[in-house]
């Protein structure tokens, strides 16, 4: 697998080793085994538009929980407003992943409406306070990427210095319950974890493995059918993601079963490389090629998606 995919730094940016316990190489294999039958008797330019968290906004695509993006550009920003300024413009969803409050603050300052996910650090206090934080600047809703527990060295991992621990049920059900907005479990890969998600108090879990924490990770998308199905009528909204990498990916991962998808490592090279200018740009290209694929599948919009355009391809 070419590089060219997952671009940047290794260490600083996840990198696939090709090897296969890497979750990655079978996530992608996953998606480009599945094809599509045509329907295009009828079909229609299609409405992208997509309500999550009762908001309505311009696609079902929504920015990645980055973190660890901190060099500011020479225009004095940083990579997470950058695409937080993106997400405005194109209105979308914005996520971010683990930073402090103060940086916190700054994407806010862009006026995206923004979702923070806070590391599941060992101090619930911690957890608590940065909750509290995302609620008083407005945030859409919060949560706690659980599956950032294991470390490299079969322990608890550490991030920045700050020792991450284990989420117990009852401490998911706590921060469901303390939160001022909507709770998200984001890295959920079994039916399991989705139906405690839901016990919780869970507005929303996103079917995630983090690009490949787990070693022989299942592919997200590929576990989407079950979890729809456990939480069929909870009003839980499940997003996904790993490894989308075009419109296409995108398309199959919500006739799947995805209510929305989040991007990841496909908006990191122009992330880096040109700021918003170069995330708007992917992210149009992305719309228009989930747009063309609903075309051809006759889905006149975003709560239309049917699962029985699917082939897998013998693996
Ligand atoms: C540089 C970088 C930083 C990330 N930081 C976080 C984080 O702090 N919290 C989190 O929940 N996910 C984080 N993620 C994971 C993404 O949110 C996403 O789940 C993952 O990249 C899967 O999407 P992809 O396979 O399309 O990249 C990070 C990913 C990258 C590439």
């Amino acid at each position: 697998m070419s590089e060219e995919k997952w671009p940047g730094p290794k260490g600083l940016i996840p990198v696939t080793d090709g090897r296969e316990d890497d979750a990655n190489v079978h996530n992608r294999r996953y998606l480009d085994h599945m094809l599509v039958e045509m329907r295009v008797i009828d079909s229609v330019k299609p409405d992208l538009h997509t309500k999550i968290f009762g908001r309505t906004y311009d696609t079902p695509l929504m920015m990645p929980a980055f973190s660890h993006l901190n060099k500011v550009g020479e225009n004095g920003r940083m990579p997470m407003e950058e695409y937080a300024l993106a997400a405005k413009q194109l209105h979308m969803l914005n996520w971010v992943g683990m930073e402090s409050d103060e940086t916190f603050a700054r994407i806010m300052e862009t006026g995206a409406d923004t979702v923070r996910i806070i590391k599941p650090f060992a101090d619930h206090n911690t957890i608590l306070e940065q909750i509290d934080f995302a609620c008083d600047q407005g945030a859409v809703a919060v949560g706690v990427d659980i599956d950032h527990i294991a470390g490299k060295d079969g322990g608890y991992d550490v991030v920045d210095g700050m020792p991450l621990g284990p989420v117990y049920f009852a401490d998911l059900k706590e921060y469901c319950q303390h939160s001022a907005v909507p709770f998200v479990a984001k890295g959920v890969l079994s039916v399991t974890d989705a139906v405690k998600a839901k016990e919780a108090g869970c507005a929303a879990i996103v079917v995630s493995h983090h690009h490949g924490r787990i070693p022989c990770g299942m592919p997200p998308a590929a576990m989407l059918k079950d979890i729809k199905k456990a939480l069929a009528g909870s009003g839980v909204a499940i997003f996904c993601d790993g490894g989308l990498a075009s419109g296409y990916d995108c398309y199959k991962t919500l006739a799947l079963g995805a209510d929305a998808v989040s991007l990841g490592r496909v908006i990191l090279k122009p992330l880096l490389q040109e700021g918003a200018d170069g995330v708007i740009r992917t992210v149009r290209q992305l719309n228009n090629e989930l747009s063309e694929m609903m075309m051809y599948t006759c889905v006149p919009d975003t709560s239309s998606f049917d699962d029985s355009v699917l082939y897998e391809k013998q693996l």
